[in-house]
């Protein structure tokens, strides 16, 4: 009975394992992770960034990002509100702890977007999510998509290929994810997205029914 209690405890406040998204603008970050949201309502929360970029024709404040200026990013870091910032493509971009905790409080596997740098200080911490990479299948490709797209301007598209080249050098380091998809084909992308976080899905349909 104490055990079960303590357990229950233990859960509780450990919650679910968040799991990050990271790969190459284009990619399909997005993409997929709104698949996975729409399919297993109730189980998976996006932890919304905030954000110094202007939103796109569609994007929802308090949604996809906050969108903020640059002054009140900068308030909120020295205030120590984000677990991480970093700079992209001349704009920034940070997870709060707020994001994060407003996911986790209602049991939900909280899901980052988020960069490589977004990576590298989240390892720091003490989230300890599952780590998977995006990729496409060549840079050919993800310079078609990112077009056809039509969300960035010419210099904002050439910034992004550029960074692209250093995410994908950095997904083939060893160790840095623990899975790797390739979407290729979107549909057997996210089959292979769903087999490797299985598990999870199942430990959170199992709390909730308890
Ligand atoms: N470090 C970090 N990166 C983020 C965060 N939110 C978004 N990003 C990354 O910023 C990059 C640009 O995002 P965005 O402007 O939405 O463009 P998109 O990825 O091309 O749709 C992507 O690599 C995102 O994963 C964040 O809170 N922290
Ligand atoms: N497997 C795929 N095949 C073709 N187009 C795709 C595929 N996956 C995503 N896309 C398209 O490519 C573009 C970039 O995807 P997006 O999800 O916005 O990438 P990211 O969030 O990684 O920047 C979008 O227009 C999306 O509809």
């Amino acid at each position: 009975m104490y055990v079960r209690f303590l357990s229950k405890v233990f859960s509780g406040m450990a919650g679910p394992r968040p799991v990050v998204f990271s790969g190459p603008s284009g990619a399909g970050k997005s993409t997929l992770l709104k698949m996975l949201i729409r399919e297993f309502d109730g189980v998976f929360g996006f932890s919304v960034s905030h954000t110094t970029r202007k939103p796109r024709p569609g994007e929802e404040n308090g949604k996809d990002y906050h969108y903020v200026s640059r002054e009140d990013m900068q308030t909120g870091i020295t205030k120590g509100d984000f677990i991480e910032s970093a700079e992209f493509s001349g704009n920034m971009y940070g997870t709060s702890k707020a994001a994060v905790q407003a996911v986790q409080a209602q049991n939900l596997i909280c899901i980052l977007d988020i960069d490589m740098q977004g990576v590298k200080s989240i390892k720091r911490t003490s989230l300890n999510p599952i780590y998977i990479s995006i990729q496409p299948p060549s840079m050919d490709v993800l310079e078609k998509r990112l077009r056809a797209r039509k969300t960035e301007s010419e210099e904002s598209l050439q910034k992004r290929l550029q960074a692209a080249l250093v995410e994908v050098e950095f997904s083939r380091e060893p160790n840095q994810f623990d899975v790797i998809i390739i979407n290729d084909n979107l549909d057997e992308a996210y089959e292979k997205l769903k087999a490797a976080l299985l598990q999870e899905i199942q430990k959170v349909k199992n709390t909730t029914k308890a």
